[in-house]
């Protein structure tokens, strides 16, 4: 699958609701709740990374819900991506793009969102043949401020910004031209996915929901 089509695919994702949760899972057995929660809120695409022991079990028991395309984040190497696809895995994000990283997705066939915030950086991954990247670490690197900037001279790529992004100010982001949704981890803290409050945390989503 070339980077341009995993790009089409990913875009097709992004365009699904305005906001891609963040999710850091410790405990499988969370899973299907909370993947239930957050379809059921309206936020059908959702984002695993893979930074605890139980995340690709997660994914596994995350893919089995109905309405749900869940993908790994923070997928940094081949081996990450190829596990994250034998998981169950639909897309893979990653805080940034390296050739290796890019020829695996290539390879297994696993549409990668690559992160990106400087306009080289932007640059290589359009060289590579993405059109559709995650802006990481959003807040830190400029905000919609950096992200409008870089319409300017590079209006054929498109953004999902990550990192700090909060209900507050993602609509300073969902209002630029080249951003299609944005990705957070606000939608559902530790505190909630712990004690299994998927109560709160459908409605966080539904909030987040109205965004667009
Ligand atoms: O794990 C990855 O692959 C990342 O790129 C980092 C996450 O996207 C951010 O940690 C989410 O940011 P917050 O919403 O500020 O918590």
């Amino acid at each position: 699958m070339t980077p341009e089509q995993q790009s089409q695919k990913t875009r097709a994702l992004c365009e699904l609701a305005p906001v891609i949760p963040v999710l850091v899972v410790g405990d499988a057995t969370r899973a299907e709740g909370l993947a239930t929660a957050l379809v059921a809120g309206g936020l059908p695409v959702l984002e695993v990374t893979l930074r605890t022991p139980a995340a690709l079990q997660v994914i596994g028991e995350m893919s089995k819900v109905p309405g749900g395309h869940v993908g790994a984040g923070t997928v940094l190497t081949p081996d990450d991506a190829k596990r994250a696809k034998d998981a169950g895995a639909s897309f893979a994000v990653s805080p940034g793009a390296t050739e290796r990283l890019v020829r695996a997705c290539e390879d297994i066939g696993l549409p990668l969102l690559p992160g990106a915030v400087t306009a080289s950086e932007v640059m290589r991954a359009m060289e590579m043949g993405f059109s559709m990247l995650k802006f990481f670490p959003a807040e830190a690197a400029g905000g919609a401020k950096s992200l409008k900037s870089l319409a300017g001279p590079l209006p054929q790529v498109s953004f999902c910004p990550t990192g700090g992004v909060t209900l507050q100010n993602a609509p300073d982001y969902l209002a630029l031209p080249n951003v299609i949704c944005v990705g957070g981890s606000w939608i559902a803290p530790d505190a909630d996915v712990a004690a299994g409050d998927w109560a709160a945390i459908e409605s966080r989503a539904r909030d987040a929901r109205t965004l667009r």
